[in-house]
């Protein structure tokens, strides 16, 4: 998600840090290279020219930011506009009926699912159901979903997704749910008849919310059916899915100037945990390559117990990281999912994953060689000699290199640890301009 951008955006502001004033020409040039990548990654022109507009108009007329460097103060004028043209500010979902629209296999039921779980997890009641009557399949997906994801799917004895959709939110309303999550049925392109239909179920229930799920994949084709949909069924926001298969992301920051509407989620995976609420600023955050540790100490904090963190936390702090301390780091970051998605947040990193492929496989080598070490070694791991890495290697049913590896993992571990102290020792999150 983003790798395009991510990329771009940080060599071309990099070009910036070695300057300790900038000229015209050189706000030029940086943005001469934003205006490519941003066309690059399949952002909207119009959406791309004005952005840039804004951001030169800013740079060159406002006072440079008092007590920030030139440098920082244009990233900061940047990621506040790239903020913007993302969406702002975080958006809700109202309470009520959420009707989902969208073409077919853009990934609407599997969302549905994805919605209920998160929504469920906060703790609100929700139950789910489906008025599209012509595919059973499609209903007897969503019954599926809901049954792992533990909410009630409503299922009528009816033909009409109208009524359907009405006898699904009396229900709702009488079994005191906070949300009805209505899926319609999707085509493969518009067509009359479904416009009709999604217009009809509209009125009848006027739904707290319109939401449009988006293939991502699909760019800007997505944003035009989008549009159409609009027209006839003003939306209230829109999901985008499959962003974990899209490198370019420029769609997300067309919605808004194109369409007039938040995103509200984003989809990232095909599993039912994989949706993220979309927070503009910490997305323009993770663009600029400076990190989101917003997004990475909430995921942290669902999986590490909060004492075990404050005792890791302080351990990092005094620079007393020990291999009984990284089998536990990689124990938390497999619990908390795909290793990939969560380096991009970390500031810096997420431009240099690109050509990185993370074996998860490898991880279980390690926590097994680990494992096979003593107490005492996994605490000083300065005293592991080659006859103890033998020993090592033959506990774990690995080789010698292999235990070399991962010492030598641990070593540049701890090494990147000592440079993240700073910002620890700071004892909150980083402010703003933070740029490693
Ligand atoms: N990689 C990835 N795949 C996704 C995501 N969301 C949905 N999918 C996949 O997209 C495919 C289509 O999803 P569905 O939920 O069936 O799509 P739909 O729009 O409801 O389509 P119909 O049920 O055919 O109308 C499925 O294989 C999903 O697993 C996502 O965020 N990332």
């Amino acid at each position: 998600m983003f790798d395009l951008l991510i990329e771009r955006f940080n060599k071309s502001l990099s070009k910036l840090s070695s300057t300790r004033k900038i000229t015209e020409k050189q706000v030029n040039d940086v943005l001469r290279e934003i205006r490519t990548a941003l066309l690059e990654a399949d952002v909207d022109y119009d959406v791309a020219k004005a952005f840039l507009k804004r951001v030169r108009e800013r740079v060159l007329t406002e006072d440079l930011k008092k007590n920030i460097s030139p440098t920082d103060s244009i990233v900061l004028t940047v990621y506040e506009e790239l903020t913007n043209i993302l969406g702002g500010e975080k958006a809700d979902i109202k309470k009520g009926t959420v009707l989902f629209v969208g073409l077919q296999g853009t990934g609407k039921t599997t969302t549905i699912g994805k919605v209920a779980h998160f929504l469920k997890n906060q703790g609100f009641k929700v139950a789910v159901a489906s008025t599209d009557v012509r595919r059973p399949a499609a209903m007897l997906q969503l019954e599926k979903l809901a049954e792992r994801v533990g909410v009630p799917y409503y299922r009528f004895d009816e033909t009409s997704p109208v009524s359907i959709a009405v006898k699904s939110k009396e229900r709702a309303l009488k079994e005191g749910m906070d949300y009805l999550l209505l899926d319609t049925a999707g085509r493969l392109h518009v067509d009359e008849e479904l416009m009709q239909e999604l217009k009809q179920i509209k009125e009848a229930v006027k739904p707290s919310e319109v939401l449009y799920v988006a293939d991502a994949m699909q760019g800007q084709e997505a944003l035009r059916v989008a549009k159409v949909f609009h027209e006839t069924v003003p939306l209230t926001g829109v999901i985008l899915t499959k962003m974990d298969g899209d490198a370019r992301g420029g769609v997300a920051l067309s919605v808004k100037s194109a369409i007039g509407v938040p995103i509200k989620f984003v989809g990232v995976g095909e599993k039912i945990e994989d949706l993220e609420v979309f927070y503009p600023d910490r997305i323009a955050q993770r663009i600029l390559g400076l990190g989101d540790i917003q997004s990475l100490a909430e995921k942290a904090q669902q999986v590490i117990p909060e004492d075990e963190a404050q005792v890791l936390a302080t351990k990092i702090m005094r620079g007393e990281f020990d291999l009984e301390d990284m089998l536990k780091q990689i124990r938390f970051i497999k619990s908390m999912g795909p290793l990939d998605k969560l380096l991009g947040m970390l500031p810096g990193i997420g431009a240099q994953l690109k050509n990185v492929k993370i074996d998860e496989k490898k991880f279980k080598k390690t926590e097994a060689i680990i494992l096979s070490m003593t107490k005492e070694e996994r605490k000083n791991p300065k005293i592991i000699n080659m006859s103890r890495k033998v020993r090592i290697a033959k506990g774990s049913g690995t080789t010698v290199g292999d235990v070399n590896k991962v010492l030598k993992e641990y070593e540049e571990m701890k090494k990147a640890i000592k440079s993240m102290r700073g910002l620890l020792s700071g004892g909150s999150l980083p402010k703003f301009p933070f740029r490693f």
